[in-house]
């Protein structure tokens, strides 16, 4: 394993130092193609630098291993395939790196427009979108190695959503569809009435478009880093949770025991609640679903109120050789109680609940 992890951080490694090497007029392929034709060997070099990530993954993540491999040299072909069309841009090669299972239709630094295919109520103010990669993007996947999320802005026109200062407002959303998903990307998405980007989706119609960024790495997850993960979310910052926790579920190799901790204001605002009931009887000795209500219904056997110190000893019992992660997403006054407020981007420092019970900047992470 440890030779195996070496390898896999040495392809990544590799990787900025070739896409510095590409030459901008390689970089500019994608909507037109390059002027003077594509910088050939240098291309195939990032292609097959793409499969030997996907290869090093594999190493590193056994339980992929199959179903990865065989679509890590289709996705290989493919971009070679785009690449001799001078379509592919080698922002994809290496976004395959990433994925390890396809050709990514998200550009981590340029805005791409998606097409709105399909829109679902989901509960009283959320909903649940499909987003089209378009015609040119049927093979392609979200990709993004989890915990990764995206951003998202409205197209530019009158009714571009701006803050005060005339910026676009960008928010980032998490997929509730799996990262090898072809041609569509499914998120879900809770309406603030008061908010930016929220109402203006609520009202978009089938067809209408939304540029898209990304993906976005928050966290990567490695299996068996630690024996119990707890997870803890509020509302609609369910979604890194769910994307998180249905990977490690799906590696059979990995032994991590999870706890979600999962609090809403009533049982109907529970989002993906068949899914977590689901997975919990489908993996009974690896997750546990604990709901947490602050209005419960008559006969309600949860838990009820804030998330507090004892609400969490109750739920993630631990010994002092446990080790442990605890992973926090919710409105930011949540968050603040449970492990002090976030510094923008960056982490900010360990407060709240989570720190009074001994948790260390190291095994919490904020999304
Ligand atoms: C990693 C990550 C993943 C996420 N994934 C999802 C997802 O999959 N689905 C989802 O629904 N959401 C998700 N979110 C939340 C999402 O990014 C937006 O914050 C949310 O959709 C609200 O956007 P908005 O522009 O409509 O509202 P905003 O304009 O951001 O306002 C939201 C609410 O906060 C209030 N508010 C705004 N500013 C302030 C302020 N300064 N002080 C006090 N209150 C204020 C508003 O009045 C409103 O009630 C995610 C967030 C993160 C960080």
């Amino acid at each position: 394993m440890a030779s195996a992890a070496r390898l896999f951080a040495s392809a990544r490694l590799a990787r900025p130092s070739l896409a510095a090497k590409v030459p901008a007029q390689a970089r500019g392929y994608a909507t037109a193609p390059a002027s003077g034709g594509a910088n050939w060997p240098l291309l195939l070099s990032a292609a097959g630098a793409a499969g030997i990530g996907a290869y090093a993954y594999l190493q590193y993540d056994p339980s992929v291993k199959k179903e990865i491999s065989a679509k890590a040299h289709q996705a290989e072909d493919k971009a070679k395939a785009l690449v001799s069309k001078g379509e592919a841009k080698v922002k994809d090669v290496q976004a395959q790196t990433d994925a390890g299972v396809g050709i990514s239709a998200l550009i981590s630094d340029a805005w791409t427009p998606f097409t709105l295919i399909k829109v679902e109520d989901y509960n009283h103010n959320t909903k649940r979108y499909h987003f089209s990669f378009g015609e040119d993007g049927e093979d392609k996947v979200a990709g993004g190695h989890p915990a990764s999320c995206l951003v998202v802005k409205s197209p530019d026109g009158e009714d571009k959503v701006v803050d005060a200062k005339g910026k676009p407002v960008i928010r980032p959303y998490t997929p509730i569809s799996p990262p090898d998903q072809k041609g569509s990307i499914e998120l879900l998405i809770k309406e603030y009435k008061d908010g930016k980007i929220t109402p203006y989706m609520a009202s978009m119609k089938v067809g209408q478009q939304l540029m898209f960024k990304g993906p976005i790495q928050k966290y990567k997850y490695q299996p068996n880093t630690f024996d119990k993960g707890l997870a803890i979310a509020g509302g609609s910052g369910i979604t890194p949770m769910y994307q998180l926790i249905t990977h490690s579920l799906n590696i059979p190799e990995d032994k991590t025991k999870w706890t979600l901790l999962f609090s809403n204001v009533t049982e109907k605002d529970i989002l993906l609640k068949d899914e977590w009931d689901a997975l919990a009887s489908q993996y009974p000795d690896r997750l546990e679903v604990k709901y947490v209500l602050d209005k419960e219904p008559k006969g309600w056997k949860g838990e009820t109120g804030f998330i507090t110190t004892s609400t969490i000893n109750k739920v993630f019992p631990r010994s002092s050789e446990d080790k442990v992660q605890a992973f926090v997403c919710g409105p930011p006054p949540q968050v603040a109680s449970l492990a002090g407020p976030k510094d923008g981007m960056k982490q900010g420092e360990l407060q709240g609940a989570l720190k009074e019970l001994g948790f260390t900047s190291d095994n919490v992470f904020k999304f």
